[in-house]
């Protein structure tokens, strides 16, 4: 599903950022990504859906490698993942339906089998009865459920979260993780990077903390290890 072998990223003006990981995520899997500030955790993750293009070594997402893959094919490569980001990035003049519908109608689908989909998305988020609403009508927690559900309409295999509950307060963030281990019970694999120290020592799953831009700790039911 997602494998890296010795992998380096060096950004232009010379940050090493990631310095030679092996890593290799199995289908199913719900992963935290963790470690301290600066420590290269979004460049890790930026590697997968190749918003960052390895320096030298192999990433391989869903059978692409994402080191030779050619630019027109990106998009394609990226139908196959759903990615969540910190700041929801809904489009502010549309509704929750056609904002997850935006993302099914790229790829031409029919009318009926896309309202279909929506619906299947917003059931999973708990969301239906919001369909027509705009986003600035919707707390924080329920905009960021609109945004899973808009980045698994596609029924991608790997989901990406950079930071998902980082702008939710706590109450809100345990509903995003109880939506996202609903996902992940579903099949598709997770990959989440975190500094919330209280939901990774209390949903348990695999922990890969970074430190310097190397897998410092890979542990397949373990903490936080920081203090935040
Ligand atoms: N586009 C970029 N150009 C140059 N350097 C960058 C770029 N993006 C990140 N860096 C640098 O790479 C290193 C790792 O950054 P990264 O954002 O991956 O860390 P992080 O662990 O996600 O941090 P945080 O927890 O603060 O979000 C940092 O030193 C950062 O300044």
């Amino acid at each position: 599903m997602i494998e890296m072998k010795d992998v380096w990223k060096t950004y232009p003006n010379g940050v090493m950022a990631i310095n030679g990981i092996d890593v290799s995520i199995s289908k199913g899997e719900f992963v935290y990504v963790v470690g301290p500030s600066g420590a290269g955790k979004s460049t890790f993750i930026k590697l997968m859906y190749r918003e960052e293009k390895p320096t030298k070594g192999t990433v391989v997402v869903n059978g692409y490698n994402l080191g030779q893959i050619k630019e027109k094919r990106i998009p394609i490569m990226r139908r196959t993942l759903g990615i969540v980001f910190q700041d929801f990035k809904l489009l502010p003049t549309l509704s929750v339906y056609e904002n997850i519908a935006f993302a099914l109608e790229v790829i031409e689908e029919s009318p009926s089998s896309i309202k279909r989909s929506v619906m299947n998305v917003l059931d999973i988020v708990k969301l239906k009865n919001k369909a027509r609403f705009l986003p600035h009508e919707l707390s924080g927690g329920e905009q960021q459920r609109v945004a899973i559900a808009r980045a698994i309409v596609n029924n991608p295999a790997v989901l990406i979260a950079d930071e998902p509950t980082g702008n939710l307060d706590p109450d809100t963030s345990w509903g995003i993780m109880k939506t996202l281990e609903e996902i992940n019970n579903r099949g598709t694999t997770i990959v989440m990077a975190t500094h919330n120290k209280e939901i990774v020592n209390t949903i348990r799953k695999r922990v890969i903390a970074i430190e310097s831009g190397r897998i410092a700790r890979d542990e397949a039911k373990g903490g936080y290890g920081y203090e935040r």
